[in-house]
C-alpha cells in the first residue's frame, strides 16, 4: 500500500485540508496531522479544540471504491475497530460508543468524523479524521465528559510513536475490507461496543427510556429494544444515552 504522510504545524481542519487534496497517481492513503487546528470539526454542528501539539489530530484519505454505498458505515467501523486496537495495548477498558466514538470506561477519548464522496454509485474518496486525546490534562467546560491518554495512564505517550501504530492498524483494517472480509469487521465492531449489554438509559425525542442495544444495522442505524419489548431504530443523533 502506498502511503503518503503530511505534518502541518497548523490548518484550519485536517478533514477540510484532504477535502482540497489532489493524491499523486497510485497514493492509496494520504495521511495529514496536524499539531493544531484553528478550526477543527466535530460530529455535526461541533467543534473539535485541541491545545497546540498535546493531542492526535489527523485525517486520512482512502478510496475504498469498492465498498458500496449502502455499506458505507463498513468504513466507519473499520477505522474504530483499527484505532481500538492500538489503545487497548495501552488500557483496558476500551469500548466503541454508537456510532464511533472511543471510549475509555464512560469517557470519551477519542472523535472521529468520517465524511466521504461519492460519484456514479461509488464511494470515490473517504477522510477518516481522528481526534485523540494524548496529553492533554485540562478540557473546556461543556466537552462532552472527555478524557486523555496521560490522565488514565500517568504517563505522556509520544504522538507521533501513536500515530504510526494507528495508521499500520488501519492499513490491517483496510486490508480486511480490500478482501470484503466485511463480516469480520462488523464482528469486531459489535464486539466492541459501548454498554452492549443489559438495559441502560436513553433519551430520544420522546424523552428518556431503558433500552437494550440490539444491533447496528448494516447502514449504521441503531436497534434498541425497550422494556416493552417493542424495538427502535435510531439514525445518528437521534438518540443518546443518559449517564447512569
Ligand atoms: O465530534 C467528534 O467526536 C468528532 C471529532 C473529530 C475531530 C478530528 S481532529 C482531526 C480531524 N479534523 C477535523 O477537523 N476533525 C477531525
Amino acid at each position: 500500500m502506498n502511503i503518503r504522510a503530511i505534518h502541518l504545524k497548523e490548518t484550519d481542519s485536517t478533514n477540510r485540508w484532504l477535502a482540497d487534496y489532489t493524491p499523486a497517481s497510485g497514493e492509496d492513503m494520504t495521511v495529514v496531522v496536524a499539531d493544531y487546528q484553528t478550526a477543527g470539526k466535530g460530529q455535526g454542528t461541533n467543534t473539535w479544540e485541541s491545545e497546540v501539539g498535546k493531542n492526535l489530530l489527523f485525517s486520512i484519505l482512502i478510496h475504498p471504491t469498492m465498498v458500496p454505498v449502502a455499506r458505507q458505515f463498513l468504513l466507519s467501523e473499520m477505522g474504530a475497530v483499527a484505532i481500538k486496537s492500538v489503545l487497548e495495548k495501552y488500557t483496558d477498558g476500551i469500548t466503541l460508543k454508537w456510532p464511533n466514538d472511543v471510549y475509555w470506561k464512560d469517557k470519551k477519548l477519542c472523535g472521529t468524523l468520517i465524511q466521504t464522496s461519492i460519484a456514479q454509485h461509488h464511494i470515490k474518496n473517504c477522510i477518516f479524521g481522528i481526534g485523540l486525546n494524548v496529553n492533554q490534562t485540562e478540557f473546556r467546560s461543556g466537552a462532552p465528559n472527555p478524557v486523555s491518554l496521560v490522565q488514565i495512564l500517568g504517563y505522556e505517550l509520544d504522538c507521533e510513536e501513536l500515530l504510526l501504530e494507528i495508521v499500520e492498524a488501519f492499513k490491517k483494517t483496510m486490508e480486511l475490507v480490500l478482501r470484503a472480509d466485511y463480516n469480520s469487521i462488523v464482528a469486531l465492531y459489535h464486539s466492541a461496543l459501548y454498554r452492549s449489554h443489559g438495559f441502560h438509559i436513553y433519551r430520544d425525542a420522546y424523552g428518556e427510556f431503558e433500552g437494550a442495544l440490539v444491533e447496528v444495522e448494516d447502514d449504521g442505524h441503531l436497534i434498541l429494544r425497550d422494556r416493552k419489548g417493542v424495538m427502535h431504530s435510531y439514525a445518528f443523533k437521534e438518540v443518546q444515552f443518559v449517564l447512569d
